[in-house]
C-alpha cells in the first residue's frame, strides 16, 4: 500500500489592509481594532505556507508535483493579492481582512483548484509574531 506524506511550500506577497467592519460603529471599530483601524491602512509582507498531502508515488517518490502547485498558487493567490489593498478585493467586502479570514480565503481558493482532497492546510504569517492557520471546515459544523 502507498504511504502518505505531506509537503509544505512557502509563498510570499506584500499587501496593504485596514481592519474595519461596517457591522460596527466608527468608535467600536477603533476600540476593537486599535491601531489596525487607522484609516490610512498599513502593510505586511505576508508569507503563506501551503501544505498538501497524499500517497507517495512508488515510481517518483513524490506525493505531489510542486511545479503544478506553484502554478496554481502563483496564478490564483500571489498575483491576486501582491501589492494590492486587501480591503478592495471582492472577497473582503463583507468580511474583515484578518489573518484568520485571509487563511480561510486562500484555503477556499486553492481547494477549488487542487484535486482529490490533497490540500491539507494553509498557514499565513502576517507579522513577526502573528501566524494563522486554516485546514478546512470543521466536520462538526
Ligand atoms: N485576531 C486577530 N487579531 C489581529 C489581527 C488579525 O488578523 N487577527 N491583525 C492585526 C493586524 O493586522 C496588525 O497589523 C498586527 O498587529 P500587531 O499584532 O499589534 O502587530 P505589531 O507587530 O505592530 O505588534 P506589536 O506587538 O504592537 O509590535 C492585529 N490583531
Ligand atoms: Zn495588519
Amino acid at each position: 500500500m502507498a504511504q502518505a506524506a505531506s509537503v509544505t511550500r512557502r509563498y510570499r506577497f506584500s499587501a496593504a489592509h485596514r481592519l474595519h467592519t461596517d457591522q460596527l460603529s466608527e468608535e467600536e471599530n477603533r476600540r476593537v481594532f486599535g491601531k489596525c483601524n487607522n484609516p490610512n491602512g498599513h502593510g505586511h509582507n505576508y508569507v503563506v505556507y501551503v501544505t498538501v498531502g497524499g500517497p507517495i508515488d512508488p515510481a517518483t517518490g513524490r506525493s505531489l508535483d510542486l511545479e503544478g502547485l506553484d502554478r496554481v498558487v502563483t496564478e490564483r493567490v500571489v498575483r491576486r493579492f501582491d501589492h494590492q489593498d486587501l480591503n478592495r478585493d471582492p472577497a473582503f467586502t463583507q468580511i474583515t481582512t484578518t489573518g484568520e479570514n485571509l487563511a480561510r480565503l486562500i484555503w477556499e481558493i486553492l481547494h477549488e483548484a487542487i484535486p482529490n482532497g490533497k490540500l491539507a492546510k494553509v498557514g499565513v504569517v502576517e507579522t513577526r509574531d502573528n501566524y494563522f492557520e486554516y485546514a478546512g471546515p470543521s466536520s462538526s459544523c
